[in-house]
């Protein structure tokens, strides 16, 4: 005879219900888990299809924390040499709108102790507990918080470590050792692959738009900046205003000190110039000893003003070159203005401005060099 055998109806009733709820306590669970899955994926396919460094940190920072159910995620990336933000700023990243976003100049600031490290060592592990202000107060600047739990997972590419993502919860039993890490760790994996993607592209892109020898912009970037440029001018009102600058006499420089010698002086005189002005300029190298400068929400009085600076920055002092030589150095500035009630084509509005400009140090050139002139419609 079995015990069920002697059970009485009620007692079986009793074990059905349980049963029951058991079931249904599970049927919860997996519906849950599904959701979460199904979130996740959504999440991962968000984050592989972002074709930007600002549209997939803006994804990780506005997704994660709801899909998850986080109090905090941050984002901490190494950034050895300032490299990523430096590149980053100048593709026009607005920081300020990610301010979970932490660059750390090296694996040593990432909070989780990575022992005595060899080239064959294991990659690190995800480390899960309580919340320290004090030991997390890198991964989570943000005091307000009042997290409990935090899990610091490492971002992975080829077994080097390039960052962490930091989720924080106010939960105390959300992040405990104990718990498995696959499911963060396959995350944290999509997250890596997604960030080294995008920052590769960002950096191609960089390069395909800035000057090799001087670092500075070069004339792609200002053919296609000042089409937008001119179309907000107009939006807005302000008039934009347009340099060109000549170094004199460069083949005499080339001649004397040679081309290398001549690059060095072409580095010099961009940082020169690049010393005078306000961080919404924009600096270019147009191609041989030729420099342009465009300048935002700036009439041609600041714009010859900016010019003169320029002008006298270049000359203030003589520019010296490996070897002991130094170099006397004068450049040619013209200047030109847009009027910002013109309604045609930009692209034709650019033309006619750097046109205008040119003109204007043409002028420049032949009334003697080391001047600024400004562009008057005869
Ligand atoms: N070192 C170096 N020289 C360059 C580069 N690109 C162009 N040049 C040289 O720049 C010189 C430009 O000379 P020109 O256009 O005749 O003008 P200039 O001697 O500066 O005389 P003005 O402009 O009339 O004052 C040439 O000797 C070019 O070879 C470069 O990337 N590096």
């Amino acid at each position: 005879m079995t015990q069920n055998d002697t059970a009485t109806p009620t007692a079986l009733a009793a074990e059905n219900q349980m049963l029951r709820t058991r079931m249904a306590y599970m049927i919860d669970q997996a519906e849950r888990n599904h959701s979460i899955m199904t979130r996740h994926q959504a999440f991962d396919l968000e984050i592989v299809g972002a074709t930007s460094f600002p549209e997939l940190v803006g994804s990780i920072f506005r997704s994660l924390p709801a899909i998850s159910e986080l109090d905090a995620v941050t984002l901490s990336l190494i950034d050895e040499d300032a490299d990523i933000h430096t590149v980053m700023e100048k593709l026009g990243v607005d920081f300020a709108a990610f301010p979970d976003l932490l660059f750390e100049p090296g694996v040593e600031q990432l909070g989780f102790d990575m022992g005595p490290r060899q080239t064959l060592s294991p990659p690190p592990k995800p480390v899960l507990g309580m919340y320290d202000p004090a030991r997390h107060a890198r991964q989570f600047p943000q005091p307000a918080q009042r997290l409990q739990s935090v899990a610091i997972v490492p971002l992975l590419r080829n077994k080097r470590v390039i960052g962490t993502l930091n989720l924080g919860s106010v939960d105390p039993a959300r992040f405990t050792p104990s718990l498995g890490t696959d499911f963060i760790e396959h995350m944290a994996s999509i997250i890596a692959i997604c960030l080294e993607n995008v920052i590769s592209n960002e950096m191609l892109k960089y390069i395909g738009l800035t000057d090799s020898l001087t670092g500075v912009y070069n004339r792609r970037y200002i053919d296609r900046r000042l089409l937008e440029e001119i179309a907000r001018a107009r939006r807005q009102q302000y008039t934009i205003s347009f340099m060109y600058i000549d170094i004199d006499h460069f083949k005499r420089v080339n001649d004397t000190v040679g081309h290398q010698g001549g690059d060095e002086v072409l580095r010099e005189v961009a940082g020169r110039i690049k010393a005078e002005l306000r961080l919404s300029d924009a600096l270019a190298r147009f191609g041989g000893e030729e420099f342009v400068v465009l300048l935002i929400d700036a009439d041609l009085d600041s714009a010859a003003f900016v010019a003169e600076r320029i002008r006298a920055g270049i000359a203030a002092s003589m520019i010296g070159l490996p070897g002991g030589v130094q170099l006397s150095i004068t450049g040619s500035i013209g200047v030109a203005s847009l009027d910002q009630t013109g309604d045609g084509p930009a692209e034709a509005a650019a033309l006619e401005l750097i046109s205008q400009a040119d003109e204007a140090l043409y002028l420049a050139k032949s009334g003697g060099r080391n001047r600024v002139v400004r562009y008057t419609p005869d």
